[in-house]
Formats: structure tokens, sequence, C-alpha cells
């Protein structure tokens, strides 16, 4: 079984009257790249300085590398990195000078640290550029680099796409792949743009006014949204084995007893309109379905908003 990095249940957060969090569940396995996704307020600042103690949960409980008491909290924490929002640097200090003052004010031994946060971070040649002149991109992961100076083995990163153009997205998601990859770093990433972290999130959490809507892994999340026809029909077993007899395809799944979803044929409804027919199956709909990531979690709000 994959070893679970961090664990909460019944996350809490209360602001006077006001839930920020709501009972939210989060579970993250190592090496997981975790995608929190929620329109701003929906609680993900909030759920992630619950998890990195800078602030107070009002219930529920928070597990970090199998330790859920305050000392063994307290100890875990050493071994996670967060950017939460950016960090102020000194305007006037290059970003090895910058890394430098926070090793020595957090008590981060070795000045090897900085060289290989800014290498993780790919920032290893920027020289003697003062931060000043830096492009947010650079900015962002000027951040990463110190969120990665203590060699975490779990990083949170709040929103750090926000700003970024499509290159620097790109740029910053290969920096979080490589860390994945090469490190097996697990991350938890939030954004309130779903589609900045396709490619990337192995699985996400969707989250909306404090809460949890659903948890779901990348891979079925793909599948969900994977293009399709639906086939509403009166006996979906007999409507199978047309599909698979006379227009020798298995590419589908039976969802309903009554509706089929079909992953081939796309541009063919025609022809299996009459393959139907003429096997005496009743067609009443055949619809061309498949959501793109952001209708996908639009559709999620939008249903549990009209419950
Ligand atoms: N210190 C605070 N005092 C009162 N309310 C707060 C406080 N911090 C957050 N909130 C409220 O809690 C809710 C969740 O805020 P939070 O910042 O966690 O959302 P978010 O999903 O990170 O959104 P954003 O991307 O806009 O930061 C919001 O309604 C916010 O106004």
């Amino acid at each position: 079984m994959a070893e679970q990095v961090m664990e909460a249940r019944g996350l809490t957060k209360r602001y006077g009257n006001a839930l920020a969090v709501d009972h939210v569940d989060l579970h993250l396995e190592k090496g997981q790249i975790y995608g929190l996704v929620g329109r701003n307020g929906a609680g993900k600042t909030t759920i992630i300085r619950m998890i990195t103690a800078q602030t107070t949960p009002t219930e529920g409980t928070i597990t970090l590398f199998g330790a859920n008491t305050p000392k063994g909290l307290a100890a875990m924490r050493a071994r996670t990195g967060a950017m939460v929002e950016v960090p102020s640097f000194y305007p006037y200090l290059d970003a090895r000078q910058n890394l430098e003052y926070y090793r020595i004010q957090r008590g981060i031994p070795g000045k090897s640290a900085v060289e290989e946060a800014l290498e993780a971070a790919g920032l290893a040649d920027t020289g003697r550029k003062k931060f000043k002149h830096f492009s947010l991109g650079m900015k962002q992961r000027l951040g990463l680099a110190l969120a990665l100076m203590n060699r975490p083995d779990f990083l949170l990163l709040d929103e750090p796409i926000n700003g970024l153009d499509p290159e620097g997205i790109v740029e910053f998601r290969n920096l979080l792949l490589r860390l994945s990859q090469e490190r097996q770093t697990t991350i938890l990433i939030s954004s309130h743009i779903l589609s900045e972290l396709s490619n990337l999130a192995t699985c996400y959490g969707f989250l909306d006014r404090g809460i949890m809507l659903e948890e779901i892994s990348a891979k079925r999340l793909e599948e969900k949204c994977r293009a399709c026809l639906e086939l509403h029909v009166d006996d979906a077993p007999a409507a199978s084995l047309v599909l698979e007899r006379t227009l020798g395809t298995n590419d589908y799944e039976v969802v309903h007893p009554t509706v089929l979803r079909l992953y081939s044929h796309l541009d063919r409804p025609g022809e299996i309109a009459r393959a139907m027919v003429e096997a005496g199956v009743t067609l009443s709909a055949l619809e061309s379905r498949g959501a793109n990531l952001e209708d996908y979690f639009l559709n999620l709000i939008g249903g549990a908003r009209h419950a």
C-alpha cells in the first residue's frame, strides 16, 4: 500500500459566523500531485494554512506522515515546504543572496542548500541579476526555491501559477514534474483554473464554498471528460450486440440499463442510428458529449448549488 503523507478529516475553519472550510476530508499518498481546485474564496488558502500550522483549525484532525499529536505534527512539519504567498524578497539582492538570507534566518545547515534549491527551481544561472529585475515567472520560481531549501518530502503551493504567461506555466509545471519524478516529492498545488493543472496533477480535489465536492484521480477525470456519443435506447444489452457485431467496436460502456457511451464512430452518428433501427433497437436519443476539464468543474459546482 502507498505511504500516506497527509490525511485531513472533518477539517473546518470558522471566521465568526462564516464557514471558510466546512468539514473537509483530504488524502494524499506519497508521490501524488494533488490539485486543489476552487474559485476565489473557496477555501484553498485556508486549508493550506491549516496544514502548515499558519492558522488553527476550528474542528477536525490532520495527520502528517502518520503523526497526529501536536508534538508529532510539529516534528513532521519539518519535512514540509510551503509557498503560500510570494515571500518578501529583498529587491536589491540577487537570487542567491536572498536565499542565503532565509537560510541563515531559518537555521538550515549547509550553504549547498541554496545552490541545490536554485538548481531545482531552474534559477541556477541568474547570476547577479537583482530580484527587482526578475520577471513574475522568476519571482514565483524563487518562491519555489525557498520552499525547497529544506528538501521537503511534501510541498504545498498556493496558486503558484497565478498570473504566469503560458510559457511560464509550462516551465513551472515541468519543474514540479521533475521534482515529483526525481525526488518523489508529494505535492499539493491549488489553483482556481483546473486546466492549468492538467498534465500535472495525478488527482484532484474540487472545493466550492468551503465544501469538498469530489476527490477524483486524473485518470478517472480524463475518462469522464472523454468525447463520446451517448445513446439512449430501450435495451442496452441488445444495443451492445449491435455495436460489437454490426459496427465492430468494443470501445463503449453501459452506464445505465438504457444508456450507453460510445467512444468510437464519433463522426458517424447516422451509421449508428441505422444499425440500431435495422436490429430493432429503439433509439430515443443520440447525443454528442464530452466535457472539457473546465466544464466538468463548472457542472460540478452548478450541480452542488442546485442540490
Ligand atoms: N483571516 C480571515 N478572516 C475572515 N475571513 C477570512 C479570513 N481568511 C479567509 N477568510 C474568508 O474565508 C473564505 C475562504 O478564503 P480563502 O482565502 O481560503 O479562499 P481561496 O480559495 O484561497 O481563495 P483566493 O484564491 O481568493 O485566496 C473567504 O470567504 C475569505 O473571505
